[in-house]
């Protein structure tokens, strides 16, 4: 029997383009930097468990998201898999701060640190920085450092944008 566990992962752009990460201080994925995101609740949409996850990580409250694609992760040995629902935004007000689970810096585009990232983000970052439709990954790892099998490839579906409020 499997099981899947929902997250999201919300990647925030600013007026001049460049992309805030966190550095994850704790738990999965410490030490990496990411987007902001997070398990969605019982009783929230995946859209609202977004948006709460990104104000907790880095204080920042946004106005709308924009889908932008959805990842699968399985790991060998491990029946949970986990589903990743992207968003981006460039629609939000706050200021960023530094929380318990994240430190948040923003990168040029150019210096996006990939060898400190997860393997699979420089795989499908690109899809996310080039616009166009939704696109859709799988990535089978083998313990948390090595991709045995990857796929992303793009949909039919057009980017949505849904507002927060
Ligand atoms: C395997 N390859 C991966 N590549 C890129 N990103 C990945 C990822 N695997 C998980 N992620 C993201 O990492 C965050 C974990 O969040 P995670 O700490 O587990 O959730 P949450 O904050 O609810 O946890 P706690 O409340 O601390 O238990 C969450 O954004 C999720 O989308």
């Amino acid at each position: 029997m499997s099981s899947r566990k929902v997250l999201t992962l919300t990647l925030v752009r600013n007026s001049v383009g460049d992309i805030l990460l966190g550095l994850k201080k704790r738990g999965f994925g410490e030490g990496k930097w990411n987007g902001f995101g997070g398990k969605v609740e019982p009783g929230e949409s995946i859209l609202q468990g977004a948006a709460r996850e990104l104000t907790e990580e880095c204080g920042l409250k946004a106005h709308s998201l924009t889908k932008v694609g959805l990842l699968d992760f399985d790991f060998i040995d491990d029946p949970m898999r986990l589903e990743v629902h992207v968003f981006c935004t460039s629609d939000y007000s706050g200021t960023v701060i530094e929380t318990e689970e994240m430190k948040p810096k923003w990168y040029k585009v150019e210096d996006i640190p990939f060898h400190e990232m997860w393997l699979d983000d420089p795989i499908w970052f690109s899809w996310y920085l080039k616009g166009g439709p939704q696109f859709k990954g799988y990535f089978l790892y083998k313990g948390l450092d090595k991709i045995v099998e990857q796929e992303v490839k793009s949909t039919d579906v057009p980017r949505e944008t849904t507002s927060c409020t």
